[in-house]
């Protein structure tokens, strides 16, 4: 598929949501992430919705959506397995690691991830990096804990800040608050991954390198290039 050079960021996330319905079964329900380029990709799926069983949701806001297309949302404990699950993402790199939670959906995006045999990111090329750690980190945390979750980023060299919401602290769909990091340098997503999973208080750390991207739908201004992993 080609593209004009012309194409503006929204197009080009319209132009990936789009490509994404290749690798919707027909028959199945597919696993549905949070986000501007998900957005996409749901307005899409609406135009094949007779085609397919429903979604599983990663977020409040993704079931609205879906719900007002009419696409039927299943519980993830309904769901023992999904073919395919589609997503964004705040970055990827080269091998499939992502860091996401941008949209503060990280965590029921993890958990319908693992129900799936193959994660689909859809990007704009802004996305694709050579290394994670630009985009400030974001985790999800019990609030209780993070002062120490603050410290323990300090001491690995993060500043740590609270993301606010209308002055308030934002509470995600979880009912938990969200810490965003800045300074990380990820060199290894997966060990790190593991590492802040452990700390006592973190409900989910936005690396995705356990549930890693198989396949990526980039798009650039010449068009969806798909990258395999
Ligand atoms: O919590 C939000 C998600 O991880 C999003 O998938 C991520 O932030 C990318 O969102 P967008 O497509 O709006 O850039």
């Amino acid at each position: 598929m080609t593209a004009p050079t012309t194409l503006s960021q929204d197009e080009l996330k319209t132009l990936v949501g789009q490509a994404a319905l290749h690798y919707v079964v027909p028959g199945e329900i597919v696993g549905v992430g949070t986000g501007s380029t998900v957005n996409k990709f749901i307005d899409a799926l609406a135009t094949i919705k007779d085609s397919i069983r429903g979604a599983v949701s990663s977020s409040e806001a993704s079931t609205a959506r879906l719900q007002a297309l009419g696409i039927p949302v299943f519980d993830a404990n309904e769901v023992e397995r999904l073919s395919v699950y589609i997503d964004g993402a705040d970055e990827i790199d080269g091998a499939g690691y992502m860091v996401k939670g941008g949209g503060a959906a990280l965590t029921r995006e993890k958990i319908v991830a693992a129900l799936a045999e193959r994660f689909v990111c859809i990007a704009d090329e802004s996305k694709l990096v050579p290394a994670l750690g630009a985009f400030p980190l974001p985790v999800e945390v019990i609030p209780m804990a993070a002062a120490q979750i603050v410290r323990r980023f300090a001491a690995m060299g993060g500043q740590a800040t609270l993301r606010c919401k209308d002055g308030q602290p934002l509470v995600t769909d979880n009912g938990q608050h969200i810490l965003d990091v800045r300074g990380l340098s990820i060199a290894e997503p997966l060990a790190f991954e593991s590492q802040v999973n452990q700390w006592p208080g973190v409900v989910t750390v936005g690396v995705f390198a356990h549930q890693k991207a198989h396949v990526c739908l980039l798009g650039t201004a010449q068009g969806v290039r798909t990258l395999q992993f």
